[in-house]
């Protein structure tokens, strides 16, 4: 395949200046996103990188088509690193590790710049560690959507990989003959490598938006100290459910858990001790959902669970179990251990007929009886 390198990197400084712009652009629009003055940051560096080193066919300045060359190429990954750091963290990161990093390569490249194949080695074996620990770091982030995380993923550890073996050959061919005859190889290593850092690049938008879209959707469906659905959410897919077995006749229960004595319990032990008991309470209710069940906070220490098509005695289990657990669990925080409750009340419908708001309702009632007759128990309405 013939090559053109100089057209490519034209083409690849070109397009990482306008993404570069593209994200200036965004920074305008949302200050608050720092990530995107860094991924744009990350694009004018990489540019700079491609322009510098690409003078080296036509000045003898190895001070800046290898070192500041090297020194970039090695800058814009780190860049783009730091970026999804902040986006993942939404607070201010330190540039800590960017100048630990740069401090280690450029050390080494001022003994080695003179030599510029031995500068090329080292540069693409820190190039491969940058990109494979970014990889790994791209995994470590829960609450991004699985696709752009995997594509992002792929990108880099493939990118990681091509680095290491640029590295590997190489190191193998020290030599200027011998590099002269793996030239094409490199050639191509170092086009695909322009083609991965302006694919990465064009993801990072896509990325950042994808995970402010998935976190909208959390926020507006998911409680976040226990990570169920809130009421809202509850609302909406217990009645769209109560709707479907309205029609197949088929019968509806609904759950509502609430803990005993709770405020003692943040009284006495601290509010995030209260906060430990509840992730568990939540744990130990999706214990025992079946797959169909959907389940709530939706209260501060109360919870509901829509059971489709259950039978009474499953309503029943089901309550009983949540009750048991509860009871018998030794709820541990901060090295204390804590015994707790959970009172239920229960409304049956055998063929789904009543509203919403009434089975809700006549459940609280039952939750209520359930408290007035000494907690820890489950009650039918
Ligand atoms: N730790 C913590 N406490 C919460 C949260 N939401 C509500 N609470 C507390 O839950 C307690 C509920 O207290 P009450 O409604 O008086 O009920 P209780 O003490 O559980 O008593 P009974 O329900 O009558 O058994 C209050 O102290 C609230 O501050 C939360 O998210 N975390």
């Amino acid at each position: 395949m013939e090559l053109h390198l100089p057209t490519l990197v034209v083409t690849a400084v070109g397009l990482n200046v306008l993404l570069g712009i593209l994200m200036l652009v965004i920074y305008q629009v949302r200050r608050t996103q720092k990530s995107f003055l860094t991924w744009a940051c990350a694009c004018f560096v990489f540019a700079l990188a491609a322009v510098a080193a690409s003078l080296r066919v036509y000045i003898d300045q190895p001070w800046l088509t290898i070192f500041t060359a090297d020194v970039l190429i090695v800058l814009s990954p780190l860049l783009a690193l730091h970026g999804l750091r902040q986006y993942q963290q939404q607070a201010p990161v330190s540039l800590k590790l960017v100048a630990l990093v740069i401090s280690y390569t450029a050390l080494p490249l001022v003994l080695l710049y003179h030599a510029p194949i031995h500068a090329q080695t080292f540069t693409s074996v820190v190039c491969a560690s940058v990109y494979l620990f970014a990889a790994v770091y791209i995994l470590t982030i829960r609450q991004a959507p699985a696709l752009t995380k995997a594509v992002l993923f792929l990108l880099f550890l493939v990118h990681g990989g091509l680095m290491l073996g640029m590295a590997g050959m190489l190191f193998q061919n020290l030599s200027a003959a011998k590099i002269a005859m793996i030239e094409p190889i490199l050639n191509l290593m170092l086009m695909t490598h322009l083609y991965l850092t302006t694919g990465t690049a064009m993801l990072f938008p896509v990325f950042a938006f994808s995970l402010s879209e998935q976190r909208l959707l959390e926020l507006a469906n998911f409680d976040d100290l226990t990570k169920m659905y809130n009421r809202r959410a509850f609302w909406e897919r217990s009645s769209l459910l109560l709707a479907k077995n309205r029609l197949l006749r088929k019968p509806f229960a609904v759950l509502m858990i609430d803990v005993d004595y709770f405020k003692a319990i943040n009284d006495r032990y601290g509010h995030a001790a209260g906060d430990a008991c509840l992730k568990r309470i939540a744990d130990i209710i999706r214990e025992h959902l079946r797959e169909q069940d959907v389940a709530a906070r939706v209260g501060g220490e109360e919870f509901a669970v829509a059971m489709p098509n259950a039978d009474h005695n499953q309503a029943e289990l089901l309550g009983m179990q949540i009750c048991q657990q509860v009871e018998q669990e030794k709820f541990e925080v901060a090295g204390q251990k804590i015994k707790l409750t959970v009172s239920i009340g229960i409304i049956y419908s055998s063929n789904s007929r009543r509203e919403l708001a009434e089975l809700l309702n006549a459940a609280d009632t039952a939750l209520y009886d359930a408290k007035a007759s000494g907690r820890n128990r489950l009650v039918f309405g």
